[in-house]
């Protein structure tokens, strides 16, 4: 199994559509090179799809139905890109159990065993890596485990699905329809197999578990992440953050929250987000992902790139290979999971946000007063408030301060019931301003 004794790194890709079959346009092409900086040679031994029949591009003498053998055999390396959580977590719990490294994109599935996975692999030796799995290509689980593994991360903050930015985009430059785009992300190879998984912010959840665990030294998983998707983002919302020089952004977030008495926790949550156009995350569009984190020491730190489809995502995956790959050739192991923190996660309705809010309220005297006597009732201190009159309506536009986040929801209900208030038109948290 080694490859102290200069035999080459055998790899078993699990997987082959979308980004496998860049992984093995890319390992074919570069094999010289990939070898060259392994120590070793990077070799192909066997590709595991669910119809070997339907791929007649690939070699033939690699393929097979049978994954579960292929991870037995006399592989060094698991590579895994077929997604979502058995027979695929069972499979890599074997690669691991019998000291074969693992590289994998699985984010549905790191998001929920990432403990019982890493368990296996430290108790085997065995690597496990998974770069590809948060932002595509963009280098950020590896700054996150190792290059600040010297300095306390306080916030990472970022649009992390490339799917639902492409739609957002979209929706705010052309005003094109929601159904059309998804369509188009799902050409394009950025949805995941079931595109609800973008759409209502389940993969942004996942990866947000992975980031807070990294970031905060803790063990985090998906179902602790708060998680609104795009879906109930309407035009009205799009056009309300257009009449104020804010764009719509999915954004996942993830905090270290202290509290008065000095105790720490962590709040992880994916939701819709108005940016002032001039943040830098307002700018970032199409499928492209891009994060902030900020650090003690560092300060603040902005990673951007592709973070979907078939090539920029094989670029992670081949470099967490060679990273495997090498250490089998040096004797060495990558970094193992870091869970000494253990913070627990707070409830999203005490974590800090602020809110915008969009009304169409009757036009009479001391209906702004009413309405904002309501906030006050509920401990929420206004920021600004624009009003526009109509013919029998006027419209109001309210942001208020940092206040927790179950005080807000609660403000909204108590002010859809109000008389006087015509209609709730948009409600959205604020992020990226000064509170
Ligand atoms: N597409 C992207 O942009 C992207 C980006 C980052 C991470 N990922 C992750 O990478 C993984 C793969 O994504 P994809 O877009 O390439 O998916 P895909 O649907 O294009 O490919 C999945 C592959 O798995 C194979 N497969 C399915 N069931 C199998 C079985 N039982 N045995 C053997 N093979 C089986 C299929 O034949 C196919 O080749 C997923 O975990 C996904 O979340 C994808
Ligand atoms: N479906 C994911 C793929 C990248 O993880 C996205 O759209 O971002
Ligand atoms: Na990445």
């Amino acid at each position: 199994m080694s490859t102290s004794d200069g035999r080459s790194v055998r790899v078993a890709l699990l997987g082959c559509g979308t980004v496998g079959s860049e992984v093995v346009r890319l390992l074919t092409e570069q094999a010289d090179e990939l070898g060259a900086r392994a120590g070793a040679p990077v070799e192909l031994a066997g590709i595991a799809v669910r119809r070997p029949d339907k791929h007649p591009e690939l070699p033939q003498d690699l393929l097979t139905a049978d994954a579960a053998a292929l991870v037995e055999s006399d592989v060094d390396v698991v590579v895994e890109l077929v997604g979502g959580i058995e027979p695929v977590r069972s499979w890599l719990l074997t690669a691991l159990r019998k000291g074969k490294s693992v590289v994998t994109a699985n984010k549905a599935l790191l998001s929920e065993y990432s403990a019982e996975l890493s368990e296996a692999a430290d108790a085997a030796g065995a690597d496990l890596y998974f770069e590809a799995a948060v932002a595509g290509a963009i280098p950020l689980l590896r700054p996150l485990r190792e290059s600040l593994a010297g300095d306390r991360i306080t916030k990472v903050m970022g649009i992390v699905n490339g799917t639902t930015n492409f739609i957002l985009s979209a929706m705010d430059s052309t005003g094109a329809g929601y159904a059309e785009t998804l369509d188009e992300a799902s050409r394009l190879g950025y949805a995941e197999a079931d595109p609800t998984a973008d759409v209502d912010g389940y993969d942004a959840a996942s990866k947000a578990a992975i980031l807070a665990s990294l970031a905060f030294h803790s063990r985090v998983t998906a179902a602790d992440v708060h998680r609104e998707g795009i879906s109930s983002v309407t035009a009205s919302d799009i056009a309300a953050a257009k009449a104020l020089g804010r764009t719509v952004k999915l954004l996942a977030i993830c905090e270290r929250v202290t509290a008065d008495d000095g105790a720490e926790s962590v709040s992880a949550r994916v939701h819709p987000v108005m940016l002032e156009r001039s943040h830098p995350l307002a700018g970032v569009g199409g499928a492209f992902n891009a994060v902030f984190v900020e650090a003690d020491a560092a300060g603040e730190l902005m990673f951007y790139g592709q973070g979907a489809g078939g090539a920029p995502t094989a670029s992670a995956v081949l470099g967490d290979l060679v990273a495997v790959a090498r250490n089998r050739v040096l004797g060495g192991r990558g970094p193992r999971e870091s869970a000494h923190a253990n913070l627990p996660v707070r409830p999203m309705g005490q974590t800090p946000t602020r809110y915008h809010v969009s009304l169409d309220v009757a036009d009479r005297p001391g209906v702004l007063a009413q309405v904002a006597q309501v906030f006050a009732d509920h401990g929420v201190s206004i920021a600004a408030v624009r009003q526009r009159d109509g013919l029998s309506t006027a419209s109001l536009v309210i942001v208020t301060h940092l206040a927790p986040d179950a005080a807000l929801d609660a403000t909204v209900e108590a002010i859809g019931k109000m008389d006087v208030v015509r209609e709730v038109v948009s409600v959205m948290r604020v992020e990226g301003e000064d509170t």
